[in-house]
């Protein structure tokens, strides 16, 4: 969709921002491009939609040699979203969002539909954002009505040039996990820049790690994290890339532990026969629809039994009465730093994982670990022998 060609740019004082680049964005890719201040992450955006042109080197859009394309119906193809929002201090934030699709002729009425539907999209309600100006509006909120604005003319392309930069890290975040929900559903061709790796990691479906003027390395978050190509790239990601990992890794079916699974109207003494029979000492309890209800430990099934029978008699009652609540859960495909969230604050040392409404198994501490042994030794084996040795020796 977006390829870059053996693209340099050298500015007029000499200054080689970016050096002989080449990659490509497939369709519907979100691509982050990291990297410290000053590497060339901007320029490289600003060649996509002619804002600079390359001094040497092609850069094709859908197969099509953007230099010879018209840069204003170039750029009807590409949405752009900068930190400082640049919305129209007095429109208001349905004006504001409804510019664009306006000067491409849509009638006023339309576009302002049009607007609103948008508007609805990132999040703001239109009945209550609508009429107010920017200075009325939140950073985070300004940020949303950019995107939107962004949106408006439905570019299959967008550039976003650090857009969540200006805002606290709690709302950032928020607004993180709201575009990467969106871009599941409008699928846009996306250049992200940002400077912060965590950024690029939770966004990206691939993150260009950005050196002096070029690419270091080009992979999914997974790999980047876990087999950084070059000791440059190792040092960028920082030394809690493990830590990282855990929000890139999903739990998979396989992660998990299968303990006998009761109901809440079974009886004891059935409960009993299954914990026996697969010698477990506790059992998930699900309920009659099959939701989670919590879990049944062996020693209450032990406590009920008649002790007058001397310990021969079945245990008395049903599940139900025993029962004890917990309600962490979690989707199959959430990643596991989820997971070890979910654990901390439910206190539990262990989790249901539900596909859908079906129960799957449960992930306990120690399978969370050896899952995420297993995305790092996966990656392990991918990478170049020298590029570890270099990596783990201090100091090199
Ligand atoms: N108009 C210009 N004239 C000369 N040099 C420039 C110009 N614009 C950028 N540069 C230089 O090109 C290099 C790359 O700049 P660029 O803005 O692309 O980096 P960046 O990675 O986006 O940085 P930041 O994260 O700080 O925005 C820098 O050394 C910068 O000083």
């Amino acid at each position: 969709m977006i390829r870059f060609e053996h693209v340099t740019k050298r500015y007029a004082d000499g200054t080689t921002a970016v050096d002989d680049l080449s990659f490509e964005v497939a369709e519907g890719e979100l691509v982050t491009l990291v990297g410290p201040s000053g590497c060339g992450k901007t320029t490289t955006m600003k060649m996509v939609n002619r804002l600079i042109e390359p001094t040497s080197g092609r850069i094709l859009l859908d197969g099509a040699d953007i230099a010879s394309a018209d840069p204003v119906e170039l750029r009807r193809r590409i949405g752009y979203v900068i930190q400082q929002v640049g919305l129209f201090p007095h429109r208001t934030v349905l004006d504001n969002t409804a510019t664009v699709p306006h000067l491409l002729g849509r009638p006023r009425k339309q576009a302002r539909d049009r607007a609103a539907e948008l508007l609805e999209l990132v999040g703001l309600d239109p009945s209550v954002y609508g009429d107010r100006y920017p200075d009325q509006l939140s950073g985070g909120q300004r940020q949303r009505v950019g995107v939107a604005r962004a949106l408006a003319a439905d570019p299959p392309v967008l550039l976003m040039d650090e857009p969540f930069g200006a805002v606290d890290p709690v709302v950032r975040e928020h607004l993180q996990t709201e575009f990467r929900t969106l871009q599941e559903r409008l699928r846009k061709t996306v250049l992200f820049v940002t400077h912060d790796i965590e950024e690029a990691v939770r966004l990206g479906d691939r993150i260009a790690v950005y050196g002096q003027g070029g690419i270091e390395q080009f992979d999914p978050p997974a790999t980047v994290l876990g087999a950084p190509a070059t000791p440059y790239v190792a040092d960028f990601v920082g030394a809690d890339r493990g830590l990282k990992r855990l929000s890139v890794t999903p739990v998979e079916a396989g992660d998990l532990v299968q303990p006998p699974v009761v109901r809440l109207g079974d009886s004891l003494s059935r409960a009993e026969e299954r914990m026996a029979a697969e010698d477990a000492r506790w059992a998930v309890v699900l309920d009659a629809a099959g939701d989670l209800h919590g879990w049944l430990p062996r020693d209450v099934t032990d406590d009920s039994r008649s002790t007058a029978g001397g310990g021969t008699a079945a245990a008395a009652g049903t599940v139900r009465e025993h029962a004890r609540r917990m309600e962490a859960w979690l989707p199959v495909g959430a990643p596991l730093k989820q997971a070890f969230s979910t654990m901390l604050q439910h206190d539990a040392g262990w989790i249901a994982v539900l596909d859908g409404d079906r129960f799957l198994g449960v992930l306990t501490p120690a399978r969370l670990h050896e899952a995420l042994r297993r995305s790092i030794d996966a990656d392990a084996n991918a990478v170049a022998r020298e590029a570890v040795t270099l990596e783990t020796v201090p100091g090199a």
